[in-house]
């Protein structure tokens, strides 16, 4: 694939010119990546009528039809792993080795889906009437509208679109300001796989058009579900919109990470747990853990060992640079959040800085990983999700108020613990309010699982078996029969 920066939107199987376009940045550099298509609300509009006539015919495709040409488009996107990695980098700062990581992720639910397109079976129910025969199933519900975040600018539009087309619909998605080149690239994979002109269509916008997008989106009465990855506050908008015309609406928003340290745990599993789960693409993933809960014996050498293990694994440079392990964050105003809110609380209120706490010697939006102690529950960084490479660290006394602070929450998407007590490890699994638990693992995510929130966090799971739920509308037949 030739690097994929175009200044079109792909609508209806045409890339078209847009009169309006906006500027991509590199978060290393700051250099120009490319000019982005600007959409609005007219073309929006005019996207999701020509994607409800796709509709029409794409709904009456058979199962196996719609698996093929998603494993194609699997099979493409690995074939240019290399290229998409580097586009990901590129377009948000991710060191180029998770970026190959993400491909590969992103290409597991094109497979994942491929697959489970075959399977979205419906039922047959034993009858109470000896006249009557029960049955339902499953039809894909129309066009789906998709607004996705630039942490997963590949994962989180296969997640999503991928269901959608695998159970029949067809999709108007816009992708994040900060990322939409290699949303258009996987929709080139997809067009090159054989999708049918109108199944998948990619409007770009600058933030300006966002919520006018979202709009349409939200109210077109032809989009018949939303499906959204971002911030609480947004999905908090765009679920009082979805509303007027009563759209199924599916979420992934915020959220709050526990991660908690028992004194059975085994430190050796503890540490590289906690560098993937806190520093993965700089902390800026909405499973990263976010409060990181010390019991007290094991409080001082977690810290020694972690702040060890981060002068040694988390390797700041050229995100490019294979040997490099740590970047910029997205922009500045994720650096303001991190430096001057969330550290600077923290310490006015009594923490300490072990070791980073400011910018980075690289410049731009560069943070050092972090480590603060002496943190409490009231402050910012255990209130606001962080987004960013501070691990804050509380201390614990008892297993019964580590899981009240841990719930203690508005929102409730992951949630991690490490203990070798079996009997804890399930009475904390089902005490956490969260949508997904680690235990005694750090990383958690992939395409066989259901991802998604409880709370605030969102509605709605995405990838595993239960993936095209989101999609399609089941049906009630019953049939009266003679005797
Ligand atoms: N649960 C998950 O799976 C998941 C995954 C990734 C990110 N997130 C969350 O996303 C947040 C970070 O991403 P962000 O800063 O890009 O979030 P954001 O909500 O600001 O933006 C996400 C998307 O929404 C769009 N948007 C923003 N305002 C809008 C509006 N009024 N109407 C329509 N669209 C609008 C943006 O252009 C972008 O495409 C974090 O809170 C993170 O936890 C959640
Ligand atoms: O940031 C949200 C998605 C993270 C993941 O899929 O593991």
């Amino acid at each position: 694939m030739e690097s994929f920066i175009t200044d079109k939107a792909y609508i209806n199987g045409k890339w078209e010119s847009v009169a309006d376009s906006f500027e991509v940045l590199n978060p290393y550099n700051g250099e120009v990546v490319g000019r982005a298509a600007d959409c609005d609300k007219a073309l929006a509009e005019a996207t999701v009528k020509h994607a409800h006539v796709a509709f029409q015919s794409w709904k009456n495709t058979c199962a196996k039809a719609r698996s093929s040409i998603l494993k194609k488009w699997f099979e493409l996107i690995l074939k240019n792993q290399k290229s998409l990695a580097e586009l990901i980098t590129k377009e948000n700062g991710k060191p180029i080795k998770e970026s190959i990581g993400e491909v590969a992720y992103a290409a597991s639910f094109v497979e994942w889906l491929a697959e489970e397109a075959k399977r979205n079976y419906g039922t047959t129910i034993p009858t109470p009437h000896p006249n009557k025969r029960l049955m339902s199933i499953k039809q894909p519900i129309g066009v789906a509208g998709m607004i996705t975040p630039w942490n997963f600018p590949a994962g989180m539009i296969t997640r999503k679109a991928c269901a959608a087309i695998a159970a029949g619909c067809t999709v108007v998605l816009k992708p994040a300001e900060d990322t939409p080149f290699s949303a258009l690239a996987i929709a080139k994979l997809g067009e090159e796989a054989g999708l049918p002109a109108g199944v998948l269509n990619i409007i770009p916008s600058s933030r300006e058009h966002a919520p006018e997008i979202g709009n349409v989106i939200c109210t077109h009465p032809d989009v018949a579900a939303v499906s959204f990855t971002g911030s609480t506050a947004t999905g908090k908008i765009l679920l009082g919109l979805a509303a007027s015309t009563v759209k199924k609406v599916s979420m992934e928003l915020g959220g709050l990470a526990p991660f908690i340290v028992f004194d059975s745990a085994d430190m050796n599993k503890v540490i590289p747990n906690a560098i993937a789960c806190k520093f993965r693409y700089m902390g800026q993933t909405c499973v990263c853990a976010n409060r990181i809960f010390v019991q007290e014996s094991v409080h001082d050498e977690f810290v020694s060992k972690l702040v060890a293990a981060m002068k040694k694994e988390l390797i700041l440079g050229d995100t490019l640079d294979p040997a490099n392990s740590f970047g910029p964050l997205i922009n500045e105003k994720a650096l303001e959040k991190v430096v001057e809110s969330q550290v600077e609380d923290a310490i006015k209120n009594g923490a300490t800085v072990v070791c980073g706490g400011k910018r980075g010697s690289l410049g731009g939006t560069f943070y050092e990983p972090t480590l603060i102690t002496g943190v409490t529950p009231a402050m910012k960084c255990c209130n606001e999700e962080t987004f960013g490479p501070i691990a804050a660290i509380i201390k614990f006394k008892t297993e019964d108020e580590v899981i009240a602070l841990a719930n203690d929450s508005r929102v409730g998407l992951a949630g991690y613990f490490f203990s070798n007590d079996v009997a804890q490890c399930w009475r904390v699994a089902e005490k956490l309010e969260v949508g997904m638990v680690g235990i005694n693992e750090g990383l958690m995510s992939t395409a066989e699982a259901p991802f998604g929130g409880v709370k605030e966090s969102g509605l709605g799971r995405e990838g595993s078996q239960f993936a095209l739920d989101e999609f399609t509308e089941m049906k009630y037949m019953c049939w009266g029969v003679l005797h």
